[in-house]
């Protein structure tokens, strides 16, 4: 049996592992790095989070990946290029990361890489007839795996793909094993660049559950700071969006997008939720003076409204729904009090502190779960395709040598 085989039959047989997960997501913002204790599988799953951190991203990274990022053309050349790079850089921060936190690599059981999502496309959204849905992550995980010495699992979404999904979200696979209750119906609700949720009814019946995205969570929001406010990344603690004034008719507009009203599950991205978006809605309504402060009312308003829209779809099938935020989107104090005031029949709103993983790490987390999974996970507890949820073992190996 090749060594690596081995190492990794061994590693799926131990009653516990450690996986570091990785996840870099819309915001590009920085990687998010979870050492994760994972202790057996499926909904025996149990975690403990050793180690977080977000390595941020330098300007460099950020004008790099913005230049084939949501583009339907770009320089071909230039993302084949990326792909090692970002790879390589990804392992890198996990180098740094193990050395300041004193953990010898080869204590490591697997690393869990999502990579950089850089186009997502599912059939809703794009015009093809004959193509099904496709969604493109880059920093390669062979990448990975040589330059920490980690085996690494990554490029978990295309197994989704060629089993009928759309690629995301995944969060549900996570969801449902760790966060499930007996006596409570929860919604895992997600705020990064993008919004998702995953709705878990007390029951823990599979049948029930589903996820989808909702729409835009800080991706508009922060591409306009960063367009007018230069070397803001995003509107810290909501200062400028609490001073102005929502505008009714640009709202309006915002909300006015056939992707709201597709049916849940559903998915999506920038290459739909971006400012050529918002400047189409500020044409049509003749809404192109607002000051920057109305312009960030409103799409403060415009994130919380589809968030509370499709909260409420969720009150309207469980009563008593509590949701657990999690996402940067939590530090943003106009947009939780405005969820509030928009969910009445939502019972409570707390994050996942509450059930033990820090709301900034979750979705690292969970692409360590997705790979603990691929290799100690013993059967499908998800299988409900009619949802979007493939029962599918997700992720590819790479080795370090
Ligand atoms: N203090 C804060 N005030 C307001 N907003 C904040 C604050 N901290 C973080 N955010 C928002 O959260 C964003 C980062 O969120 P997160 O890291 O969850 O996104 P992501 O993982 O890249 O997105 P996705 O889940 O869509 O891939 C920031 O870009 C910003 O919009
Ligand atoms: C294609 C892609 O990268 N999608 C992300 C993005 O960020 C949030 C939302 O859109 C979600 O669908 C997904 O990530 C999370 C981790 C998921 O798959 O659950």
């Amino acid at each position: 049996m090749h060594p690596h085989i081995k190492a990794l039959y061994n590693s799926a047989q131990k009653p516990s592992r450690l996986i570091i997960g990785l996840m870099s997501g819309t915001s590009l913002d920085g990687l998010d790095v979870a050492l994760c204790k994972v202790t057996g599988a499926g909904l025996n799953t149990h975690i403990e989070v050793l180690n977080f951190t977000t390595v941020d991203y330098n300007d460099d990274y950020k004008t790099k990946i913005k230049q084939v990022f949501a583009k339907r053309e770009c320089d071909l050349e230039l993302v084949t290029l990326l792909h090692p790079w970002v790879g390589k850089l990804h392992g890198n921060m996990v180098n740094q990361c193990l050395a300041k936190w004193n953990i010898n690599p080869a204590s490591i059981d697997v690393i869990a890489s999502h990579g950089q999502t850089i186009y997502h496309c599912p059939q809703s959204q794009h015009n093809h007839k004959s193509f099904t849905n496709g969604t493109l992550q880059i920093g390669d995980s062979d990448q990975i795996a040589v330059t920490t010495g980690i085996t690494t699992i990554g490029d978990f979404r295309q197994k989704h793909i060629a089993a009928g999904g759309e690629g995301a979200p995944l969060a549900v696979y996570g969801d449902y094993l760790y966060f499930s209750s007996a006596v409570e119906s929860r919604v895992l609700l997600n705020m990064g660049g993008i919004a998702n949720l995953t709705f878990l009814p007390k029951n823990g019946d599979a049948n029930g559950v589903f996820s989808s995205d909702i729409g835009p969570g800080n991706t508009i929001m922060d591409a306009y700071v960063q367009q007018h406010f230069i070397g803001q990344h995003y509107d810290d603690g909501a200062k400028i969006a609490k001073a102005g004034k929502v505008n009714t008719p640009l709202l309006n507009a915002l909300c006015n997008n056939a992707f709201f009203n597709l049916p849940m599950p559903k998915t999506t991205g920038p290459e739909v939720f971006n400012l050529a978006y918002l400047n189409a809605a500020q044409q049509l309504t003749n809404t192109q003076r607002l000051s920057h402060e109305d312009v960030m009312a409103t799409l403060n308003t415009f994130t919380a409204t589809v968030i509370a829209n499709a909260l409420n779809e969720c009150a309207e099938r469980a009563q008593n729904c509590v949701v657990y935020a999690s996402g940067g989107g939590i530090h943003n104090p106009l947009l939780m009090a405005q969820l509030t005031a928009l969910c009445p029949r939502i019972k409570a709103f707390k994050n996942t502190d509450d059930l033990g993983i820090n709301p900034d790490a979750k979705e690292a987390v969970l692409f360590a779960i997705l790979a603990n999974e691929c290799l100690a996970g013993e059967q499908q507890h998800l299988s409900n395709t009619a949802q979007g949820i493939a029962g599918v073992t997700m992720g590819k190996v790479s080795f370090a040598d």
